[in-house]
């Protein structure tokens, strides 16, 4: 019988290269996403590979969560990989000239909406036992602060410390718990945090050989593939071209 991947956020970069990873192996989908004509179009797409469902869903409004992971028809019911994908960032200024209400649209979708998908979803990932996994998309933004980064990366360490704290509760159901954690990567992620700025996405990319959103796929596809015995707590995933920055000093005129 094949698996069953939920995937949020899958109608643009990590989200969709997965659904794509996962389809060409057989598995049930559920893909999930705000943008309705862009899950119609990838229903169309996989539908030849696999068995598709597409909600369209905010991974904010948790009613609406809970309603549809509560509705899931036979054979997307019993999940075997929760793929937390869904997250954007917002900006790039410093702290003391950010937009609160921006602030706050990434601590709802990157924390509220990651925990609200993953508090639907654990009775059946619980059901389903050994070898079956939660991956969620963290980011070297969690890791290592930048200029600009302020709430974004605060989310992302958020979602890192949420991941352990999900692998201790879990110990003995069999679920495994992964904070995936991927740095320079070519996506529409750059358009949202600029709000469609082109110039910035090609100045950011120029030259740098960023991650692109296969290659993440392939990584989630085989943390989802391992033995069920092992469980990866962490994985950090960079291109070749970053590395760190020295520390920051400010000095005085
Ligand atoms: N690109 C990068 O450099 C990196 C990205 N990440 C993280 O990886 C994840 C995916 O990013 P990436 O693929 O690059 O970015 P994209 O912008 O390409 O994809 C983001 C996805 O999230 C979905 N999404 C955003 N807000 C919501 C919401 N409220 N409810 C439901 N879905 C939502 C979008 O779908 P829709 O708009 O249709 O709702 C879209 O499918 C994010 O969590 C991001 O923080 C981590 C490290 C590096
Ligand atoms: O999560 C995204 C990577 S970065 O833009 O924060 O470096």
């Amino acid at each position: 019988m094949s698996k069953t991947a939920f995937i949020t956020g899958a109608t643009s970069g990590f989200g969709l290269a997965c659904a794509r990873r996962f389809a060409a192996d057989g598995w049930n989908l559920v893909l999930t996403g705000r943008r309705e004509e862009r899950l119609a179009a990838i229903q169309d797409e996989l539908s030849a590979q696999c068995q598709v469902l597409t909600l369209t869903l905010d991974v904010t409004d948790a009613e609406a969560v809970k309603a549809a992971v509560d509705a899931l028809p036979e054979p997307f019911a019993q999940v075997d990989v929760l793929l937390n994908n869904a997250g954007l960032a917002l900006g790039t200024e410093a702290a003391q000239n950010c937009d609160l209400s921006e602030w706050q649209q990434m601590i709802d979708t990157n924390v509220g909406g990651l925990v609200t998908v993953t508090h639907a979803l654990l009775p059946t990932l619980i059901k389903q036992g050994k070898g079956s996994s939660i991956i969620n998309l963290g980011s070297i933004a969690g890791h290592w602060p930048y200029p600009g980064g302020n709430v974004y990366c605060g989310t992302k360490a958020f979602v890192e410390q949420f991941s352990y704290g999900l692998r201790c509760d879990l110990s003995g159901t069999g679920v495994r718990v992964t904070n995936l954690a991927p740095g320079l990567s070519e996506s529409e992620f750059t358009l949202v945090r600029t709000g469609g700025n082109q110039d910035a996405y090609d100045n950011l990319y120029k030259g740098a050989d960023p991650i692109q959103p296969e290659d993440v796929a392939d990584t989630v596809f085989w943390l989802a593939s391992l033995p069920p015995h092992l469980n990866v707590n962490q994985l950090e995933l960079m291109p070749v071209s970053q590395a760190w920055s020295p520390f920051s000093i400010h000095r005085e005129a």
